[in-house]
């Protein structure tokens, strides 16, 4: 299994260190527009190789995308990371063009490849992404809800004092401030949260993963990566080994919930053919009302990237 990590930065590198010592693919070829950057994180990567014991082959290349040709799956994370006082959304117009551009590079070496989008705002890259690909919907999915989960997961591991691996929780929506958390649908090894903490408590975790991303930011001075580089691989490993995981996942809703035509996470089952199929869980009303927020919010910015595309053209 070949995969391509586009944007060898913090997250880039991090999937493709995952990638590598996880022995999740063969070959794992990373891209970077930065003269030598690529090249240096694969070499740095395969040099661990025998510290850390796996075989993958590294391969990186600055913008050559003959290099990536015959890719299974190609995970995007590249453009710009978001700084202390901005919202995801702010960088809209300059990673949609990365975005955009990468994407007709990706398909035009690996017409068969399945894409998964990192870069933000999330939700309208994988938007962008799937448009200028062609594909159909189940072979372009965005990464967000693994991390925002994985998120919820541990601080509410840290609260019950219990191991993260035992806490369940599904998570849909935006990757926003709009994003909904599922405390109805969380368990800890099987018991309903709600039974292990008053719900004081566990509002302000769903407050705290929501702005998740932004604590990192605001603490780090750029966004988090180690998470968001892992759930990405996991997303690429659920496809490789036809795993069939249930993850929250960033597809375009064909009617599903009630929605039509806009990007969101909802939970799915990833394997071989990419989304292999949407579940469509029962909202109760207060959740359906946080749900479509969400999606309101993600189809202005999905009209904002229109508008700058028709201003392009
Ligand atoms: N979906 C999610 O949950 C998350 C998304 N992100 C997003 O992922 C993106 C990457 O974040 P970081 O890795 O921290 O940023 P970074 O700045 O460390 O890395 C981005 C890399 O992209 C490269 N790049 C820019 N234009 C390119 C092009 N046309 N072709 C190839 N490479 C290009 C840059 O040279 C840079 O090395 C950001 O947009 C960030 O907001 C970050 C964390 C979580
Ligand atoms: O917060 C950011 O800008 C990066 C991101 O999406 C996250 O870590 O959730």
């Amino acid at each position: 299994m070949k995969v391509t990590v586009v944007g060898a930065g913090n997250v880039g590198a991090t999937c493709a260190d995952v990638l590598a010592y996880r022995e999740i693919a063969n070959e794992v070829v990373l891209v970077d527009i930065k003269e030598g950057f690529a090249e240096g994180k694969a070499l740095d990567i395969w040099q661990k190789a025998p510290i850390n014991l796996y075989d993958t082959r590294t391969v990186g290349v600055t913008n050559d995308y003959s290099k990536t040709a015959g890719s299974d799956v190609v995970v995007i994370t590249s453009g710009l990371p978001r700084k202390p006082g901005m919202t995801r959304d702010d960088l809209i117009s300059t990673n949609a063009g990365i975005v955009q551009s990468v994407t007709e590079n990706i398909v035009k070496h690996s017409p068969d490849a399945i894409i998964i989008v990192v870069s933000n705002p999330l939700d309208v890259m994988t938007y962008a992404a799937h448009i200028t690909s062609k594909l159909p919907r189940t072979r372009v999915m965005g990464m967000a809800g693994i991390l925002d989960t994985a998120r919820y997961r541990a601080f509410l591991a840290e609260a019950l004092n219990v191991s993260p691996k035992d806490i369940q929780a599904v998570l849909m929506g935006g990757h926003g401030d709009t994003m909904v958390p599922l405390p109805r649908y969380t368990t800890v090894g099987g018991i309903p949260v709600t039974e292990l903490i008053g719900e004081e408590e566990l509002n302000a975790i769903v407050e705290r993963t929501k702005n998740g991303g932004g604590e990192l930011v605001k603490l780090m001075g750029t966004s988090a990566w180690y998470a968001p580089g892992s759930a990405a691989a996991q997303m690429v490993e659920a496809i490789v080994r036809d795993q069939r995981r249930v993850f929250p996942v960033c597809v375009k809703l064909e009617g599903e919930y009630g929605i039509d035509g806009v990007y969101l996470g909802v939970p799915v089952i990833l394997g071989k053919n990419g989304i292999e199929k949407i579940i469509e869980l029962q909202l109760n009303d207060d959740e359906k009302q946080l749900l479509e927020t969400s999606r309101g919010h993600v189809k202005e910015v999905m009209e904002a990237l229109d508008k700058i595309n028709a201003a392009k053209a």
